[in-house]
């Protein structure tokens, strides 16, 4: 065809491509108005004499909510793709039309007005249409991104999931899904072939290779594949596991007895998809010569330990639906008919939630199936998701292709509030040394390096902050020695009080009642001397906010003395954190035990009343309760054996976890000052003061001080009364002994007391010399923790020493 020739055929497609558009907006118009749909103009819509995208059904862009792709991704929309696949060998062998025209990368036209031969009668062409020929719906739907038939598994991998793996390693869920009618395309794009692998291969690959390029993070993967057929769960990976129950946890659906594998390669992550592919239900339909019977839900468990202990969370679901259809298109009978009509039940069950999520009703019937309790997350939960629709062009399957594009068009509504997976994970001592080493390692490179930088007085400052510091950990590992014994006796409190009931005579009752009243009062004692113990601890956070503030006014040494005091953090929590390794032996140690005697008791128990089941009934003497009651028995002890697994990780602090768990916030957990009053504590702090270089929460610990700094006083000051033998709350600062600080006038008021005297939290009197002039500026001196120990001993509660 010669350049001129081109021009022509050009120019003659874009007036037929006009003459096209204005028909379809004619129809469109009429269709949308006829059935009062939502087909509207859009307001960006192009000037006058180019096409006007018409019979859209793309919901305007929501307020408030953000595409899922961008920065910030916390209310996202759900994103929607099409994909189109050619038309099969059956379907071009009966003459199937295409009943599809892709427009552009995010629109198509379903069932477009096609260019008719013009229409005579008698002999004379008509302008109107012929009547015993079908309307074109001629409807121009928007997606994401729409997919044609040439298309490939890659092109499709490259525009949807491989946006979501780097969100998934920043701790956030996300899930896909592919939904279509039955030989529509979805296993072919979510698994593919084995030489065309299908996004979920291919998402695996992205992974892993992200996973191997972070820096200073421990990767754990897991993953367990699932099936739902016929309303059964299915482990997929251990069919083995029989029918799995859903249970609800703190809001999210759990499957019990679901087994997630560690994954240790890519090979092991490839071979167990590929085990699950091959004990899914499957089998050949008049429409599909391998259809898919089942739901499979593909999950990937990410699990991130930073070495500055953050731990993020996040899943990656990969859901394969099985097919919607119609009886009569698949051609089933008996079970695969019951088979088809589950099927249909639970994608209605999915329709209905996707409605209201879109429509924002507030009860959304993820109950009605089994399908939509496990999607529960996936669908408006805290999960970036993602549908990619598959369509058959082919004119026999209109009806379906519609329902897919309505349904498609429905779930672009849908709006999920994400939140990143995080939480500050524990390190091991061995992790706390490797930091502290690094931190020196630094310290001592920068010191080098430090030209012509004035460096002196850098390590009286050290001796400073080596003081605060051992403070601070003599005084955290005495109130933490506190609080272990006071959980360890809150323990073996609990389980005497589980006891009385059970007590087989008086005698025993007694001795378990003297027992609880002796516990109790140990308990008391240990949470006074705690509370008793909260104005010395505030008193040193004081002082290592202070210390802070004073590091930050000398602008020389300030990067280097940051560097000391992470450094001396650091090892403080090392501190802590053996302390709290060894609390939860003990405690473990404690319910080992206790479980070891409950399972012996229990295993003989049943083997009793098994002895007295068959006697009783060789004698004939068994009753219907007391059979009915042994089986329930017997069903118990079976329940009690079992082991499920759980997303242990998402659970809510337990009664138990709190006994195992020892916490420096006494401040919080103590009954002397309340909520409100911590929050008026926090509210006070000046923003800009909050320490920045510090990658996770910032505790209570690490604030700064309330008040203006102050000098502590040295310990020379003994004789001064600054060694305080009994340590004075915080009310009798205020002079009345013991008053409590129950809200945030009282806060206020010590917080005051304390400024206008220049009272020191765990001093009776004001700080002054013998001679009655005030204490002078403390000097810095070595730091000697033998001395350090004393000085804490002396202002700690007599029993904790
Ligand atoms: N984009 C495509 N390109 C080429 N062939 C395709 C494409 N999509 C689907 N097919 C072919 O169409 C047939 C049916 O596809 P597939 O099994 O993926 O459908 P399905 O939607 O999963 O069906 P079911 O719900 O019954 O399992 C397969 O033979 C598949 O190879």
């Amino acid at each position: 065809m010669g350049a001129s020739d081109r021009h022509v055929s050009v120019g003659q497609e874009w007036q037929h491509c006009q003459r096209q558009f204005v028909q379809r907006r004619t129809v469109s118009v009429t269709m949308a108005t006829k059935r009062g749909q939502t087909a509207l103009d859009r307001a960006d819509a192009p000037p006058a004499k180019t096409p006007r995208r018409l019979g859209s059904k793309a919901p305007p862009a929501a307020s408030g909510s953000k595409p899922a792709d961008s920065a910030d991704p916390a209310n996202v929309q759900m994103e929607v793709f099409v994909r189109v696949r050619p038309l099969n060998a059956r379907e071009l062998a009966t003459g199937s039309k295409t009943i599809l025209r892709v427009e552009t990368k995010t629109a198509l036209v379903f069932d477009p007005t096609e260019d008719s031969e013009p229409f005579f009668f008698r002999g004379t062409a008509q302008k109107t249409r012929d009547l015993n020929k079908r309307v074109n719906k001629n409807m121009l739907f928007e997606f994401n991104r729409v997919f044609d038939e040439t298309s490939t598994n890659e092109e499709v991998f490259e525009q949807t999931m491989k946006k979501v793996v780097k969100p998934v390693l920043e701790g956030y869920n996300s899930s896909v899904f592919a939904y279509g009618a039955t030989g529509a395309g979805k296993t072919y794009t979510m698994l593919g072939t084995s030489d065309n692998p299908g996004i979920a291969y291919r998402t695996i690959v992205e992974l892993l290779s992200q996973v191997e390029q972070l820096d200073g993070w421990r990767v754990t993967l897991g993953a367990s594949y699932l099936e739902v057929h016929n309303e059964n769960v299915k482990d997929l990976i251990h069919p083995a596991s029989g029918k799995l129950q859903l249970r609800e946890e703190g809001g999210h659906v759990l499957v019990s007895g679901l087994r997630v594998e560690t994954i240790r390669s890519a090979d092991q992550l490839f071979s167990l998809l590929a085990k699950g592919n091959t004990n899914r239900t499957q089998h050949a339909t008049e429409t599909n010569a391998e259809s898919s019977r089942s739901h499979a839900v593909f999950q990937v468990h990410v699990r991130m330990e930073h070495v500055m202990n953050q731990v993020r969370l996040s899943k990656l679901s990969m859901i394969d639906l099985a097919g919607s259809e119609r009886g009569s298109v698949t051609g089933y009978e008996g079970e695969h008919f019951k088979e088809g009509s589950n099927i249909n039940k639970s994608l209605l069950a999915l329709g209905n939630c996707i409605n209201a999520l879109a429509g924002g009703q507030k009860h959304v019937p993820y109950r009605d199936s089994n399908l939509t309790r496990i999607l529960k997350d996936s669908l408006g939960g805290n999960c970036r998701t993602m549908m990619i629709a598959n369509i058959s062009p082919a004119s026999s399957a209109l009806e379906t292709t519609y329902k897919t594009l309505n349904y498609a068009t429905r779930a672009r509504s849908i709006k999920s509030q994400l939140s990143q997976n995080l939480r500050t994970g524990t390190k091991s001592v061995a992790q706390y040394q490797q930091i502290i080493n690094e931190l020196q390692k630094k310290l001592s490179q920068a010191e080098s390096q430090a030209r012509g930088v004035d460096l002196t007085g850098l390590q009286e400052w050290e001796q400073k902050i080596a003081e605060v510091m051992e403070e601070k950990k003599i005084l955290h590992q005495r109130i933490l020695k506190l609080q272990s014994e006071e959980r360890l006796t809150a323990w073996r409190l609990k389980h005497k009080i589980s006891m009385v009931d059970a007590a087989v005579d008086e005698v025993i009752s007694n001795r378990y009642k003297r027992g609880i009243e002796q516990l109790t009062l140990r308990l008391e004692t240990f949470q006074n001397q705690i509370v008793q113990s909260k104005p010395v601890l505030l008193s040193v956070y004081e002082r290592e906010a202070a210390l802070v503030k004073e590091i930050e006014s000398v602008p020389n040494l300030a990067p280097y003395l940051r560097h000391i005091l992470d450094k001396y953090r650091y090892m403080v929590e090392n501190v802590e954190h053996s302390m709290c390794e060894e609390h939860m032996q003990k405690i473990n140690q404690l319910q080992a035990k206790q479980v070891e005697k409950h399972s012996n008791v229990v295993n003989t128990l049943v083997s009793l009343s098994s002895d007295f089941y068959r006697l009783l009934q060789a004698s004939g003497h068994m009753t219907g309760k007391f059979e009915s009651e042994y089986q329930t028995a017997i069903r118990d002890v079976d329940g009690l054996k079992a082991v499920s697994f759980a997303e242990d990780e998402y659970r809510s602090i337990t009664e138990n976890n709190k006994l195992l768990r020892l916490s420096l916030g006494v401040v919080h957990d103590k009954p002397d000052v309340t909520d409100e009053a911590m929050q008026a504590y926090q509210d006070t702090i000046p923003l800009k003061d909050l320490p920045t270089n510090r990658n996770k929460p910032i505790p209570l610990r690490s604030l700064p001080s309330l008040r203006q700094p102050k000098a502590p006083p040295k310990s020379s000051d003994k004789e001064n009364g600054f060694m305080a033998k009994t340590l004075p709350s915080a009310g009798r600062v205020l002079g009345s002994r013991n008053t409590p600080i129950r809200n945030r006038d009282g806060l206020k008021a010590v917080r005051s007391k304390m400024q206008t005297e220049r009272v020191h939290p765990y001093q009776n009197t004001t700080t002054r010399t013998r001679s009655g002039q005030a204490a002078p500026a403390r000097q810095a001196t070595p730091c000697n923790p033998v001395r350090m120990n004393k000085i804490v001993a002396a202002r700690m509660p007599s029993a904790a020493r």
